[in-house]
C-alpha cells in the first residue's frame, strides 16, 4: 500500500496543564495522531514529561493514534512502561543507542510500533542497516530540545535519499514545520509531519492541519 499523508500535532507548546482537553481538541480537528515529546534533561537540555502522563492522557483519550517521541539518553528503559501507557509508536533516537537492533525488537515485542529518529548532526546513510526494521524513521528539523525553532531545510536530502530508496517508508519530519514549511518536506518525500506552534497556535487549527494535509498528498505519488 502506497503511504498516506498523516498530520500529527506536538503538544509540546499546548497548555500542558490541560492537556486531554488541548489533545481532543487537535484530534476533534483533524489531527491522524498525536506526537508527545519526552525528554529527559539529559539527551537534550529538557524536561517534560514520562510515562505516567501519558497513560493519564490514554485514560481521557482511548482510540487516538499515540506516538511518543523519545528525546531520552536510554530509550530501552521506558519501552515496558510506555507500552503499558498505551502508546502504538515508540520512536527513539539511535543516537545513544549501542544495539538499535536488540531495542527495536524489544518494542515490536511490546507491542509497539517502531520509530528511528535522528538528529540534524547524524547522517541518514547510517539508518541504512536498520530502515527494515522501522515502521517509520523520523528526520529532525530542528535540534531536538524546544519547540518553536527554525525549520532547516537543509535537512531535506535526507528526506529525499530516504523517499527516493524505500518509496513505501512512512518517513516523518519533525521541528519548525508549518504552513510555511510543508511544500519543503512534501515534494521532499515526508508523509508524517509533526507540526506544534503553527497548529496548536493557530486561530484555525482545522484549516491549517487540512492545508497541510493537502499539500502532502498532492506530491504523494
Ligand atoms: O521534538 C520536538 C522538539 O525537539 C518537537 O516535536 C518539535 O519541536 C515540534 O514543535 P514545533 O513545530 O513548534 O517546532
Ligand atoms: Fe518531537
Amino acid at each position: 500500500m502506497s503511504v498516506q499523508p498523516k498530520i500529527g500535532p506536538s503538544i509540546l507548546n499546548a497548555d500542558l496543564s490541560n492537556l486531554a482537553a488541548e489533545s481532543q481538541k487537535l484530534l476533534d480537528n483533524g489531527a491522524d495522531y498525536l506526537h508527545l515529546d519526552v525528554m529527559d534533561g539529559t539527551f537534550v537540555p529538557n524536561l517534560t514529561f514520562g510515562h505516567p502522563m501519558v497513560k493519564s492522557l490514554r485514560n481521557k483519550i482511548k482510540t487516538a493514534f499515540f506516538e511518543t517521541h523519545m528525546m531520552v539518553q536510554n530509550p530501552e528503559q521506558w519501552i515496558e512502561p510506555m507500552a503499558d501507557a498505551g502508546v502504538n509508536l515508540y520512536t527513539f533516537h539511535v543516537e545513544p543507542v549501542q544495539d538499535v537492533v536488540r531495542v527495536s525488537r524489544q518494542v515490536r515485542e511490546s507491542g509497539m510500533k517502531v520509530g528511528l529518529a535522528i538528529k540534524p548532526g547524524t547522517e541518514v546513510q547510517d539508518l541504512e542497516k536498520y530502515v527494515s526494521i522501522a515502521d517509520v524513521v523520523l528526520v529532525m528539523t530542528v535540534e531536538p530540545g524546544f519547540g518553536g525553532q527554525s525549520f532547516m531545510a537543509d535537512m531535506m536530502p535526507k528526506v529525499k535519499w530516504l523517499r527516493d530508496n524505500y518509496p513505501s517508508l512512512d518517513i516523518e519530519v519533525d521541528g519548525g514545520v508549518g504552513p510555511k514549511t510543508i511544500h519543503c518536506c512534501a515534494e521532499a518525500g515526508a508523509n508524517m509531519i509533526v507540526s506544534g506552534t503553527a497548529v496548536v497556535g493557530a486561530s484555525d487549527q482545522a484549516q491549517v492541519i487540512k492545508e497541510m494535509r493537502d499539500v502532502v498528498r498532492s506530491y504523494l505519488k
